[in-house]
């Protein structure tokens, strides 16, 4: 080991390589198994990751990433920033009940973390928050460690990121508050003898402002003037730290991580107060799964060898957000599985950098670095159908036209009800599928179950009396994996799982090369479903952005030359509906705001490509076909133009959490489509009355003409259970119907 920090990641994937923490939380939770059960699993899990990390030879192990839920919950526990509402007997109670609620209490607000598909729970703060060291989790994982042989380095969120992604009263008023108790627990660590502490500042690679800036120089001075501490890394990834570099370079921090994959090289080399410190050169892709171009990136950290007392190596964010291992996919295709890294490849990666950054790169090292990688897989016809579109191909008629056509199409009565698309994927489904997948259940007897659900899910819309009627997803695993299994391009994983949010984890497909589409998609479904009802069955289609955001993507071209090549096969998928007789389809699109650059400067451009592919896979429908849109998880304020500029006839968006304050928005973005704002909370299994609904209804009908506002949920119901969704449902047309009266 160096005297420095060494080669290292920055963080690690920590629901275990065969999600053995969900499992064991989920187990919890329902009374299944005892604490005792749940924090040995917990401690085997991590015990597991430091050997393997020390052993595959980093100069630094990372710990405290471990967490049951959430880690900015960890540090909300961690300084005492918990809500008296949720304190229980046992601390661990405490935690899963600001986590996930409890029958009479909400949880705490759960939101995106930066532009990643992991969520985070929002903690709240406001000038009463007394904070203090509450809790000892680093310490503990600190010794957990040691007591192994494995001396590790704790890693803790920055105090000033945690101010800026709570919510309350100013939150970052509190910041010197805040930093005292920073200041115990370095000291209590650095009497542990942690050699090494790193703190996240992430928050810093978006635009922040000279307040903000300030409060970042001003916590950092005063944790790097302790006299008895550990040494400090502070990292900023997910992008470039900007002028928050020069912030902490002017601070007595020893070392300072810099994302180079997300964020350019160039201005690092012009702080000269990095002369004295480590650069923790961020090289390998802690976001995606394509191997390194080894010798680009030890380049990349050898430009940078004069600029700081020392450089060392490592991944340019956390790698919590990528799958443990590639060695366990075993039906992956050579061609594609030998240009991926998983995990534990990436860590790989970074102790071969690490040692030829140090020792040089002739010899053992060569051939290691210099193994080709091969190039995404071309199509010449999709690459020449793109070539050849012009403006018209993302342009429909003017909207009075399709709305027009489509009114005396669909006679729909005033406040149109319907529902997102998904109904609750029950035990049933699930078993079906694992049976297909595991050969128990033959092909056509899993086809014929999922067509039996959806005859179950039209009868019980018809008989709720809604208007416009969905299929209900039941075949579909997840809505980017689904598609990205139909389609050519993409890979999919059997273990490739990373955590969204607590428990809920996803396997984002691997876009590897150029897209296309063999055979319609959801066609057999949509009709199917479409022929047993006289109503309208919206088709379900997964917009090209959000395909992206939840898969790893090619990064090989502009993303948005993949985007259209999504949105080409989604345009023709769309055709093929039209030509089944369905009449109105939805492109979901909740990840647009998602993938919105952290930075300003880059979002015209990013609005540009992500609009433009929307349109490019819906503008060549019909004008009397109706286009919905759906979007969710997110706050929209900042891209309401762009909600505007997809152009979709009918846009639903999440509102009830809200108390429908997008509604506000979308006026005053002139926005004169149909919309229908959620009026039912379908994140909690509590089941809305119809006098509430109502007066959501109500309210909306003021701001939003009646034969343009639709009526419908927040989003799709496949994580609830049918003994809520029913009478929710049931109240929701019930409330409709009464507002609907009261207008004629
Ligand atoms: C809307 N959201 C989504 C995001 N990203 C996506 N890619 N997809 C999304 O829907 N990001 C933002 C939000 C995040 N929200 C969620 C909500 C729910 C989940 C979730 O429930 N995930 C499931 C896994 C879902 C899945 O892939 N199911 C598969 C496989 C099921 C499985 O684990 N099977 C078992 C065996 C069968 C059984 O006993 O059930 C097995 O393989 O061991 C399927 O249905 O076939 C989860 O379990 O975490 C995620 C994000
Ligand atoms: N159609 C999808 C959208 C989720 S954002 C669903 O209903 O689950
Ligand atoms: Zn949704």
């Amino acid at each position: 080991m160096t005297s420095g920090i060494g080669a290292t990641v920055l963080g690690y994937p920590r629901i275990g390589p065969r999600r053995e923490l969900k499992r064991a939380v989920e187990r919890y939770w329902v009374g299944r198994t005892d604490q005792d059960a749940l924090l040995a699993t917990a401690a085997e899990l991590r015990a597991a990751g430091w050997a393997e990390l020390r052993d595959a030879g980093l100069d630094s192990v990372p710990s405290n990433t471990f967490s049951f839920y959430d880690h900015v919950l960890d540090t909300a526990f961690l300084v005492g920033a918990v809500p008296a509402r949720y304190r229980r007997e046992s601390e661990l109670d405490s935690y899963f009940a600001a986590a996930r609620g409890t029958d009479d209490l909400p949880p705490l607000e759960l939101t995106k973390w930066f532009d990643t598909n992991y969520h985070y729970l929002v903690p709240e703060i406001d000038p009463g928050t007394e904070f203090r060291l509450a809790g000892d989790k680093p310490l503990a994982e600190y010794r957990e460690a040691r007591a192994l042989g494995i001396t590790t380095r704790p890693v803790v969120l920055g105090p000033v990121t945690f101010l800026l992604l709570a919510k309350g009263t100013n939150p970052l008023a509190r910041l010197d508050d805040l930093v005292d108790v920073y200041v115990e627990l370095l000291v209590a660590l650095a009497a542990e003898g942690a050699p090494w502490v790193q703190l996240d500042e992430p928050a810093f690679a978006a635009d922040r402002s000279e307040d903000e800036l300030a409060a970042l120089g001003r916590a950092y001075t005063r944790l790097a003037d302790l006299h008895s501490r550990p040494k400090l890394l502070v990292t900023g990834y997910y992008g470039s730290l900007g002028p928050a570099l020069e912030v902490l370079a002017g601070t007595a921090v020893e070392a300072i991580g810099v994302d180079l994959v997300a964020g350019p090289v160039d201005g690092i080399a012009s702080v000269p107060a990095l002369r004295d410190k480590t650069l923790v050169a961020g090289v390998v892709d802690g976001r995606n799964v394509w191997r390194t171009d080894l010798r680009q990136a030890l380049a990349t950290a050898a430009s940078l060898l004069g600029t700081a007392e020392e450089v060392v190596l490592s991944t340019s964010s956390t790698l919590l957000h990528v799958p443990y291992d590639l060695d366990a996919e075993t039906a992956l295709e050579p061609g594609v599985r030998g240009r991926l890294a998983f995990a534990r490849q990436k860590v790989r990666e970074v102790v071969l950098l690490g040692q030829a950054l140090r020792d040089g790169v002739d010899g053992a090292w060569a051939d290691a670095l210099d193994e080709p990688i091969a190039a995404p897989r071309r199509d010449d016809a999709i690459r020449s159908r793109l070539a050849g579109l012009g403006p018209h191909h993302r342009d429909r008629a003017p909207y009075a036209e399709r709305a027009a056509a489509q009114d005396a199409r669909l006679a729909l009565p005033a406040l149109p009800t319907t529902t997102i698309g998904s109904f609750p994927q029950t035990t049933e489904i699930r078993t079906a599928r694992a049976g297909l997948r595991s050969g128990g259940l033959s092909r056509g007897e899993y086809d014929e179950r999922m067509r039996a659900e959806i005859g179950r899910v039209i009868a019980l819309q018809e008989d709720i009396g809604l208007d416009v009627l969905v299929h209900g997803e039941p075949e579909r695993n997840d809505m980017v994996q689904y598609f990205a299994e139909h389609l050519d391009g993409f890979a999919v994983t059997d273990l490739g799982w990373v955590q969204s949010y607590g428990s809920r984890c996803v396997r984002p497909p691997i876009l590897h090369g150029d897209v296309s589409r063999p055979e319609p998609i959801t066609v057999p479904w949509s009709s199917y479903a479409q022929s047993l009802t006289d109503r309208p069955v919206k088709g379900m289609l997964t917009g090209p952005v959000t395909i992206l955001a939840w898969s790893f993507v090619r990064d090989d071209q502009p993303l948005g030359e993949t985007a259209d090549q999504v949105a080409l096969a989604l345009r023709d998928e769309i055709a093929d509906l039209e030509a089944a007789g369905i009449r109105v389809i939805q492109v979901d699109e909740p990840a647009l705001r998602e993938l919105l650059p952290l930075r300003a400067a880059e979002h015209a451009a990013y609005l540009e490509w992500s609009v433009g592919a929307f349109r490019l896979a819906t503008a060549g429908a019909a004008t009397d076909t109706q286009i919905h849109t759906h979007l969710c998880y997110s706050e929209f304020g900042e891209v309401i133009d762009a909600i505007d500029g997809l152009g979709a006839d009918v846009t639903t968006i999440e509102a009830a959490r809200s108390k429908m304050e997008v509604l506000a928005d979308l006026r005053s973005a002139g926005f004169s489509r149909g919309v229908g704002p959620g009026v039912y909370d379908i994140h909690s299994p509590r089941v809305p009355a119809t006098d509430e609904v109502a007066d959501l209804v109500a309210a909306a009908s003021r701001v939003v003409a009646g034969n343009r506002l639709w009526v419908n949920p927040d989003c799709g119901l496949k994580t609830r259970g049918y003994a809520e969704v029913e009478p929710a449902l049931r109240n929701l047309v019930a409330a409709t119907r009464r507002v609907r009266d009261s207008l004629a």
